[in-house]
């Protein structure tokens, strides 16, 4: 029997986007990028800062239209946001006028989703990112990591089938980082394999964070796709799995990309190369 065929969640076809500045030049934020990304891949999108990766994602969120080329999520061109995409953004995705538990619901209640039954969908959320016990509490009563919880438990529970994280840790301490991976890869394992995952589109600076977290590594320079790389070790992945030899292997290409690799293969702090 042949094996089943992966079924094709985001397509993206020839997409640029330019835009103008203040003083009259264009910009290529996008130039030419054309990728697949199957259902329930966990795809990190790495590249020097400028790059165009939070313009892409913008486009796949559909907050902004392409230049030119084609967006297709779940077999639809897009034309604008829906609700089977979710992002959280670079800073705040929480409405500091609701409590946080209204914040969950909030995207269901705009659905028209029952009060009974989308609170019953809030409150499984909030627990499983840990906050059960703050679900009354309002957002300036909580941390940057807690605050980051309740954008991950948000984006869950609306149900999208694509999300979107531009950055959602990168202001955030080595621990809480590493905790909010933790639970952003419980979640989308929350049935252990037996449903379809979400299909997760994840943008980081930290190239340890990419080998963490991803199924596959996506490179961008200057508005193109530049490498794509795949991430075959089992989950969890501990220290000791990022010393694996393949993994230090793609970790070497990372920072080879982003200009941090001598000729010699070892790394070197920005800015100090020859
Ligand atoms: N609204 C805009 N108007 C004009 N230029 C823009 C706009 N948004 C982005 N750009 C430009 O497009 C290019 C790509 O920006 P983008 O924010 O997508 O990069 P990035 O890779 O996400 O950067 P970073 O990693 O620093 O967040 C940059 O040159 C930026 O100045």
């Amino acid at each position: 029997m042949s094996p089943p065929v992966d079924r094709r969640m985001i397509e993206l076809a020839n997409v640029q986007r330019t835009f103008k500045r203040g003083d009259g030049t264009t910009v290529q934020a996008i130039s030419d990028v054309s990728l697949t990304v199957p259902e329930g891949e966990f795809v990190c999108m790495i590249g020097t800062s400028g790059c165009g990766k939070s313009t892409l994602l913008s486009m796949v969120a559909g907050l902004l239209e392409p230049s030119d080329g084609s967006i297709v999520v779940d077999g639809r061109e897009i034309d604008g946001p829906g609700r089977e995409r979710g992002m959280v953004f670079q800073k705040d995705s929480v409405f500091p006028w609701m409590r946080v538990i209204d914040n969950v619901e909030y995207g269901l209640k705009c659905r028209g989703v029952p009060a009974s039954e989308r609170r019953a969908i809030a409150r499984t959320y909030l627990q499983r990112v840990g906050l059960a016990h703050v679900e009354t509490a309002w957002p300036r009563e909580l941390s940057g990591g807690m605050l980051k919880r309740v954008a991950i438990a948000t984006v869950f529970a609306n149900g999208g089938k694509v999300l979107m994280l531009d950055e959602p840790f990168g202001a955030l301490d080595y621990v809480t980082r590493h905790q909010l991976q933790d639970v952003l890869l419980d979640l989308w394992d929350e049935t252990g394999g037996k449903a379809a995952r979400r299909t997760i589109l994840f943008v980081t600076h930290d190239v340890d964070e990419a080998l963490s977290l991803a199924d596959r590594i996506l490179v961008f320079g200057t508005g193109r796709l530049v490498d794509d790389l795949r991430v075959d070790a089992p989950r969890p992945r501990d220290t000791d799995s990022l010393l694996q030899p393949d993994m230090v292997a793609i970790k070497h290409r990372l920072l080879g990309h982003l200009g941090l690799e001598r000729p010699t293969g070892r790394a070197v702090a920005r800015g100090t190369a020859a």
